[in-house]
């Protein structure tokens, strides 16, 4: 799977971490920064990959800030992306089966490196259901439409 990477500072680590763990796994991973430890501003990051994902050039993303939350709101603000703030791996199949998240975002600050694997394998693995779900995915398109 093609899947579009990106955090600020404080999710730098655990972005580079899932990054090895994606590609090791076989995944292309494309990487839209930062690329230090060194502060910068995260809504860039999280557009830019989100737009990947948008433009249909990524399946899936995985973005990472401190807390996970201004990356999601970010993606969330690009059409066609469903971004969740997933802190454990039923949140993040929850969120593929009854919403078809397409992308993860995660927190630097709070998750440790194996779990935030399983929350990204999680993800990548869990099929969207369809159905009523699709109904309501799709209410979630007119709305932003
Ligand atoms: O969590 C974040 C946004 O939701 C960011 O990654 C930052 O950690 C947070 O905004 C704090 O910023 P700081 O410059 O690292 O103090």
């Amino acid at each position: 799977m093609r899947i579009a990477v990106g955090s600020d500072h404080a999710g730098f680590h655990l972005k580079e971490h899932v990054a090895a763990t994606l590609r090791a796994a076989g995944h292309e991973v494309v990487d839209v920064g930062t690329t230090s430890p060194d502060s910068v501003d995260y809504p860039g990051f999280a557009r830019d990959a989100a737009a990947l994902v948008a433009r249909g050039e990524a399946e899936r993303g995985v973005l990472a800030c401190g807390s996970g939350v201004g990356v999601a709101i970010v993606a969330n603000k690009v059409g066609g992306i469903r971004a969740v703030n997933a802190h454990d791996p039923q949140e993040a199949e929850m969120s593929r089966r009854h919403n078809d998240a397409n992308v993860v975002t995660l927190s630097g600050a709070r998750l440790e490196p194996g779990t935030a694997d399983e929350i990204v394998r999680t993800f990548l693995d869990t099929d969207f259901e369809g159905g009523r779900h699709a109904r309501r995915v799709g209410q979630i398109a007119d709305i932003e439409a």
